[in-house]
């Protein structure tokens, strides 16, 4: 439910980066095979025991042989805070499907883009307006593309919260987790925004109370992004999901968008 309205200060252009694990860990962790060249048939106790990525992944051998566990992979696992939430009315664990539509399209070929891919892509005004942001309170979300496709995108787009003051102070937040890893109750910090050009080998997982956009799928015209959304949920509007409407001066330009680049390298963990 929409609680606020945040008036845009100035005109911001975000330029997305390609998502990984150290960019993206203050919002939550960014879910992707750790090693793609590790294969269930060569992965041993003792390989383990010499890989430090396999280990720090808490890699284990597990299907008798036929298969890699991976039991760490990262620190906002799945999180339910609703006992802080004031209602009291207990959350469930809820499987839903986001099919979202794809809203622009980049090239992922390699390389630097040209002087005419940059003209064409300033001409195309290539960008995506964010006009709303949100935050689930009291508990991680987890959006988990249905594809192993490094050529299907998303665009992953997070602030961090302001210091808590006056105008946050009435809205429902948790104040504990156990990694201590909440970012604050306050509103989002609008001038911090950042962008993250994910692909569909990476799912992604916003930490509780982590302020995001919705989503926005990448690709051609009339294709989706089709992803499972694993979280938590206790049908109090107010604890379940805060929206922020950032209301800018369209007349005047002042907007927040996301550039988008014509290429872009796609980038692993
Ligand atoms: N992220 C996104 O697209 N949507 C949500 O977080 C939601 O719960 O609606």
């Amino acid at each position: 439910m929409i609680v606020q309205t945040i008036p845009i200060p100035q005109a911001l252009t975000l330029h997305p980066l390609p998502l990984s694990s150290s960019s993206f860990s203050p919002f939550g962790n960014v879910i992707a095979n750790p090693s793609p060249s590790s294969t269930p048939q060569t992965t041993t106790v003792s390989s383990i025991a010499a890989d430090p990525l396999l280990r720090s992944h808490g890699a284990i051998s597990a299907n008798q042989g036929t298969a890699i566990q991976y039991k760490q992979l990262g620190a906002h696992g799945l999180r339910n805070l609703y006992d802080q939430a004031p209602s009291g009315k207990v959350a469930s664990g809820r499987i839903t499907m986001f099919v979202c539509a794809a809203r622009a399209e980049i090239s992922t070929s390699p390389g630097a883009a040209s002087k005419e891919e940059k003209e064409e892509a300033g001409r195309a005004k290539n960008s995506i307006p964010i006009t709303i942001l949100e935050r689930h309170p009291f508990t991680t979300q987890t959006f988990i593309p249905l594809t192993a496709n490094a050529k299907k995108q998303y665009l992953v787009v997070v602030a961090p919260s302001a210091p808590p003051g006056n105008p946050d102070a009435a809205l429902p937040a948790p104040e504990r987790n156990q990694n201590h890893l909440l970012p604050g109750r306050g509103l989002p910090d609008v001038a911090k925004l950042r962008a993250f050009i994910a692909t569909g080998e990476q799912a992604v997982t916003y930490g509780a109370g982590t302020w995001h956009a919705p989503m926005v799928a990448l690709g051609p015209a009339g294709t989706t992004v089709d992803f499972v959304v694993v979280q938590f949920a206790n049908d109090v509007a107010v604890e379940d999901c805060q929206e922020v409407v950032l209301e800018g001066r369209e007349e005047e330009g002042i907007r927040i968008e996301v550039g988008l680049p014509p290429r872009m390298e796609v980038a692993r963990l």
